[in-house]
């Protein structure tokens, strides 16, 4: 039976199967953060257990940790000192590699996984943290786990599934000049709704998810989660090989060519068969802006804030008015007369060197609206690094963004950086939910050439149209 890449992995990866229909399932990869690993490594002590495969475990500081220069963990927030100091002294004293807020490789763990060659073709990817889905992009089984099972992969390497149902959107077309990764994993979620892939497992396809980079990929991936889905698959192909090579965690010589014969082994079969199929045309999509609190909330830039009453049923009327009301916009304003107080440019959706190149092409030489202040925050110290010797950094300061250390930062309110109430930012990250940046803050989502534009501009511009 022709199998899908899903299907492959799911397979390589049972231990056991139970009456109840779940599976044991063995993981290969386990990334942990200081949010949600106090609990798990308190549960090993209290039993008296050790972790199974401290070599396949990774610890990152992230989600708490401020971006300032000149940072540590003695931050102001009491619960994010805590949680700093936990995870310090728990990857200590169960062996496990940690990269704090003072190695190089230090950044959000969804960054630095990938790019630390940990992430592999084929293999099963966990993380206490929804965004885990970003690994997929690799033609890995990547998901984001709750805390109890961040105890139990700790302990045995293995964690109980359910199989999820297999769905393909294939992407046709090419994407336009201008509109990038981020635009149509916006638009697919403005297609199928952020309930459209509850209970499947992803698989992006089709040649404008090919003709995309890793980065791109990853940015796909990242957001498979906000359409509901268990994770977000790609086919591994020569782009996934080549930005594998050569990276510390990656097959060596000796083992590459091993691991290569595997890898081209997983794409899916011809004639596998799909629980779903969507189809989206990536030359029709337009720079995308979100106006609501959720990312199916999404127009093309082009567009005006759509009225609530044309919405389909009471409960989506009532939705839309309710988001319009919190993000302070009226039915029938044009996205590019919104104007923004903040702009960020950071988190595991576009953080990564590509995104910085893009945002460093639209403001070279120009500079940041008087009003509006603007922040990128590298996902990782590679990252930093590359963009610094790049010369995009220094394009960056001299247009007047600030330039941080790497995070999570003001994708989420558990760090100093964060909106005042009623603070309007453009933002290349993934969630725009009620609170999300700070209290009462509002968040747009954009990809990171359309926040570099507005940034300049003060209000939301067509990138396409930039000179
Ligand atoms: C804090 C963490 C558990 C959370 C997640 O699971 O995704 C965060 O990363 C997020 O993006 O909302
Ligand atoms: S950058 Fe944002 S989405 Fe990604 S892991 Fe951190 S908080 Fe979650």
């Amino acid at each position: 039976m022709p199998l899908t890449l899903y299907d492959k992995i799911w397979n390589a990866h049972r231990v056991h199967a139970f009456s109840d229909g779940s599976t044991l399932l063995y993981i290969d990869q386990h990334l942990v953060h200081e949010v949600t690993t106090p609990q798990p490594f308190d549960g090993l002590r209290l039993t008296g257990r050790r972790v199974r495969r401290p070599d396949a475990t990774l610890g990152v500081a992230d989600h708490d940790i401020p971006t300032t220069p000149g940072r540590s963990d003695d931050c102001e927030d009491p619960e994010a000192r805590v949680q700093l100091a936990l995870m310090r002294q728990n990857t200590r004293e169960f062996g496990i590699t940690y990269f704090g807020y003072e190695d190089p490789r230090q950044g959000i763990v969804h960054v630095v996984g990938p790019e630390q060659g940990l992430t592999q073709p084929g293999m099963t990817v966990v993380c206490g943290d929804s965004h885990t889905s970003t690994h997929g992009a690799f033609g890995a089984y990547a998901v984001g786990i709750g805390t109890s099972e961040v105890e139990h992969v700790l302990a045995t390497q293995t964690l109980i599934q359910k199989r999820s149902r297999n769905m393909r959107i294939t992407c046709t077309g090419a994407l336009r000049p201008g509109v990038a990764a981020k635009d149509l994993v916006l638009a697919i979620i403005r297609q199928i709704g952020t309930a459209g892939a509850t209970g499947c497992v992803i698989e992006f396809a089709g040649p404008a998810v090919q003709a995309l980079s890793m980065e791109g990929r990853m940015t796909l991936s990242n957001m498979a989660i906000e359409a509901g889905a268990r994770a977000g698959l790609i086919a591994p192909d020569e782009t996934t090989f080549r930005y594998l090579q050569g990276r510390p965690g990656a097959p060596q010589v000796g083992h590459w060519q091993q691991a290569l014969v595997y890898w081209k082994s997983l794409p899916s079969d011809p004639g596998a068969r799909y629980d779903a199929e969507v189809g989206i045309d990536a030359s029709q999509v337009a720079p995308m802006v979100t106006w609501g609190t959720s990312p199916q909330d999404v127009v093309p830039v082009t567009a005006v804030v759509p009225d609530p009453a044309t919405a389909k049923d009471e409960a989506a009327r009532e939705a839309a008015a309710a988001a319009l009301e919190y993000m302070g916009l009226r039915a029938g304003q044009k996205i590019s007369d919104i104007a923004l107080d903040k702009v960020f440019i950071g988190s595991c959706t576009n953080s990564r060197i590509e995104d910085l190149r893009a945002v460093s092409q639209v403001v070279a030489g120009r500079k940041v609206a008087r009003h509006v202040q603007a922040l990128v925050v590298p996902g990782s110290g590679w990252v930093k690094r590359q963009a610094e010797r790049e010369g995009i950094a220094q394009t960056l300061i001299d247009a007047g963004f600030e330039w941080r250390e790497p995070g999570c930062s003001m994708c989420i309110a558990m760090n100093p950086d964060r909106l005042q109430p009623q603070e309007r930012c453009a933002s290349t990250s993934n969630r725009n939910f009620v609170g999300r940046q700070g209290p009462r803050g509002r968040t747009h989502l954009v990809s990171p050439a359309m926040a570099g534009a507005a940034a300049i501009a003060g209000h939301f511009v067509d990138v396409r149209d930039w000179k």
